[in-house]
C-alpha cells in the first residue's frame, strides 16, 4: 500500500448517521461518488463484529482501489488487514503503533492543540488531522475549534499533509483547501445525505478545484 495515500476526500463512518440506510450501501455510494479513503470509525461494537464489519468493507474498498483506515484499533487493522490506522492524542501512542503495524501502513494522528502540531514533527506520519476545524454535533467531546486562523497555523509550523475534519460541508470544503488543508474528512455530510454519491461528487468538485485554484485564478 502507498503510505502517502490520496486524501482529498476521506469518508469517516458513523452508522447512526446514515438514517437507516444500508451501511455499506452508503459507503460503496460514496466511493463511486469519488470518495479517496475510508476510516472506519465504531465505538461501541464488539471486538469480533468491528472485525468482521472491517473484513467485509475491506473486500468491498478493494475492488474500487480505495484505502480502509480503522480508527484507534491497532488490533482491528492488524487482525483485517486494513490498510492503516488513525489515532487521537488519548490512543495508542504514535512509535508503538508503527511498530506493531510494521513498515508500509497509513498512520494518521490527530491534532488538537499547537504542542501536538509540533511534537507531530518528529513522527513519519502519512496526515495529520486538524481536529476538530469546526464546532460539529458529530464529536462534541473535543478541544476549541482550530477555526481558518488556526488552520494557517498549522500548515506553516507542519511539514505533514493536513487532513480537515469536524463541520466540514459544500459550503466552506474550498475555503478549508486555500487556507492550507490538503483534503478533508467528514462524517455527516456524506453519511446522512439524500444522496452520499452525489454529496461525495459535490465535495470532490470542490475540493479539486480549490487544489488548483492558485494555478488557474489568471487564465
Ligand atoms: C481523520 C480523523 N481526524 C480526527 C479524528 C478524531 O480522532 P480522535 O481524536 O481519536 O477521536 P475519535 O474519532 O477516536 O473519537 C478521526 N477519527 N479521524
Ligand atoms: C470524528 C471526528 N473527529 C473530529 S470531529 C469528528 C466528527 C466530524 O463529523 P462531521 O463531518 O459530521 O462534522
Ligand atoms: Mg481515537
Amino acid at each position: 500500500m502507498n503510505i502517502n495515500p490520496n486524501l482529498e476526500l476521506y469518508l469517516v463512518t458513523d452508522e447512526a448517521a446514515c438514517l437507516g440506510r444500508d451501511f455499506f450501501w452508503v459507503v460503496e455510494e460514496a466511493v463511486k461518488g469519488g470518495v479517496t479513503m475510508v476510516q472506519l470509525r465504531e465505538k461501541s461494537l464488539s471486538t469480533r463484529t468491528f472485525i468482521d464489519r472491517a473484513r467485509r468493507l475491506k473486500s468491498l474498498l478493494e475492488t474500487y482501489n480505495v484505502p480502509l483506515i480503522i480508527n484507534d484499533r491497532v488490533d482491528v487493522a492488524l487482525a483485517a488487514d486494513a490498510d492503516g490506522v488513525h489515532i487521537g492524542q488519548s490512543d495508542m501512542p504514535f512509535q508503538m503503533a508503527h511498530r506493531l503495524l510494521g513498515e508500509g501502513k497509513i498512520i494518521g494522528l490527530s491534532a488538537e492543540k499547537q504542542s501536538d502540531v509540533l511534537e507531530a514533527e518528529h513522527w513519519n506520519l502519512s496526515y495529520l488531522a486538524v481536529s476538530p476545524l469546526f464546532n460539529t454535533p458529530t464529536k462534541t467531546d473535543t478541544e476549541k475549534p482550530w477555526e481558518l486562523d488556526g488552520l494557517q497555523w498549522a500548515r506553516q509550523q507542519s511539514r505533514h499533509p493536513l487532513v480537515v475534519i469536524g463541520g466540514l460541508h459544500p459550503g466552506n470544503a474550498g475555503e478549508a483547501v486555500l487556507n492550507g488543508a490538503t483534503g478533508i474528512a467528514v462524517v455527516s455530510a456524506i453519511c446522512s445525505a439524500p444522496s452520499p454519491r452525489e454529496a461525495a461528487r459535490e465535495l470532490k468538485t470542490i475540493v479539486q478545484e480549490s487544489i488548483l485554484w492558485p494555478a488557474t485564478k489568471n487564465s
